[in-house]
């Protein structure tokens, strides 16, 4: 190993040239939590006691890698076990499915109590709690959920999101810290259909209905999610990005906030060209980072362009704070721990990043006009010798430097994964 402290002073005094603190970027990217998803443990099958696992809602992970978690259990020891690797301020984010009644318990009837495992095991570690409602994966998924036709199943549909708001509150009791709840429905249709109104107003009045009966709940935040198509559904999305901006912005309640995939609009429209239009009219987002190849494949977060210009917007606008940063991505065709430190590694790799730039003074630079300085600095920073303060933050954090974490998490494989059937 070299000299990491060495690195960092040298990068210290290269980054003080251009009057960046290093340290002090540092405690902003460790201080800003980053919500890890839990599904990619176990390729989003969840832990509710029925047979039938299969995915569906136009999602798809692919791949057989050998180890999945089969339990909440090995979940969470996974989870515990990537978590050793990942720098800075985490929170868990959990799918309804992942209930662990000691029986079967449809989703519009889960409880708080059903997740109590999660629940114990989050105070232990003393980290936040997020939360998703399930409107995939359940025979009465079929034809819509909450902007179905058939008002038996909207309802139950309903309830489902009742539930989750009512539970969203029990983790915020618990845990003592703010539970942020994604609201993402697949429906849509393959087709374009006749009527695409009728859908969109099923799917207002639902969740009209969830946050009405739900209005005294507290300590829950509600990202609304769009996105441009599923599987299945190529044609026709209920909650299309207008939908869900809309709804968003007509509701007006604090709250509820939009959700930013940055795998669900076409190939070549980037969330970081969206980000300071949505921050003109609302106070807060909810940003999925994940790494789309072609569609929304969910592949893990690269330390790619989009992931930088993201954190590089929030950044340059100030709204790192205002931004609940949370990951999304499954992918079985490899050791789905690396997938988890590879992914929420590049995920705060990004963040500090964005924060080690001379971003005050870029400003100053276009704001006097001086459009040919600011591109000289744009692209000068580009090689700067960010990996140095990566390492020593890495290393000060006991993280592992580099890719130390690999040959543990192999050991992991060899020790435990390799043993699951
Ligand atoms: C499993 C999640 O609910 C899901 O990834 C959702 O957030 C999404 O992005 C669907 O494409
Ligand atoms: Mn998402």
């Amino acid at each position: 190993m070299y000299d990491v402290k060495k690195g960092y002073e040298a990068a210290k005094e290269f980054y003080a040239q251009y009057g960046i603190d290093v340290d002090e970027a540092i405690r902003i990217a460790d201080e800003t939590p980053i919500s890890m998803h839990c599904w990619q443990g176990d390729d989003v099958g969840g832990t509710e006691l029925k047979e039938d696992k299969s995915l569906t809602g136009g999602i798809q992970t692919t791949g057989n890698y050998p180890g999945k978690a089969r339990n909440g259990e090995e979940l969470r020891s996974d989870i515990e076990e990537a978590m050793k690797f990942i720098p800075g301020n985490l929170k868990m984010n959990i799918h309804a499915n992942y209930q662990e009644a000691d029986h079967f318990v449809d989703r519009n009837e889960i409880a708080p109590e059903h997740f109590d495992k999660w629940v114990d095991w989050a105070v232990e570690k003393g980290i936040g709690l997020d939360f998703n409602p399930t409107y995939f994966a359940h025979p009465k998924s079929e034809n819509g959920t909450l902007s179905a036709a058939d008002e038996d199943v909207r309802k139950f549909w309903v309830e489902h999101g009742i539930k989750c708001r009512q539970i969203g509150e029990y983790f915020y009791k618990k845990t003592g810290k703010p539970c942020v709840i994604n609201h993402w429905t697949p429906d849509g249709d393959k087709e374009v259909p006749i009527d695409t109104l009728g859908p969109r107003e099923r799917l207002k009045k639902s969740y009209d209905e969830i946050f009405e009966a739900t209005k005294d709940v507290e300590g829950v935040i509600d990202g609304i999610e769009s996105k441009v198509f599923g599987i299945g559904a190529e044609s026709y999305t209920v909650g299309s990005h207008e939908f869900c901006m809309g709804y968003v912005m007509k509701a007006n309640k604090d709250h509820i906030i939009m959700t930013l995939d940055d795998g669900h609009y076409h190939p070549t429209e980037m969330v970081s060209g969206k980000l300071s239009s949505i921050f003109t009219f609302a106070d807060s987002v909810l940003l999925h980072v994940t790494r789309p190849v072609r569609w929304d494949s969910d592949h893990v977060v690269g330390f790619d362009d989009e992931t930088k210009a993201i954190f590089e917007e929030l950044v340059r606008m100030n709204k790192l704070q205002d931004t609940y940063v949370a990951t999304d991505f499954f992918d079985a065709s490899i050791n789905r721990i690396a997938a988890w430190v590879i992914g929420l590694r590049n995920t705060r790799k990004a963040m500090l990043a964005a924060l080690l730039q001379p971003n005050a003074y870029m400003k100053e630079l276009e704001a006097k006009g001086d459009v040919s300085a600011r591109l000289a600095y744009k692209e000068e920073f580009k090689a700067a010798p960010f990996a140095l303060v990566w390492d020593y933050y890495c290393d000060q954090k006991g993280v592992g430097v580099s890719l130390d974490w690999l040959k543990d998490v192999q050991q992991y494989e060899k020790d435990v994964l390799s043993k699951r059937a």
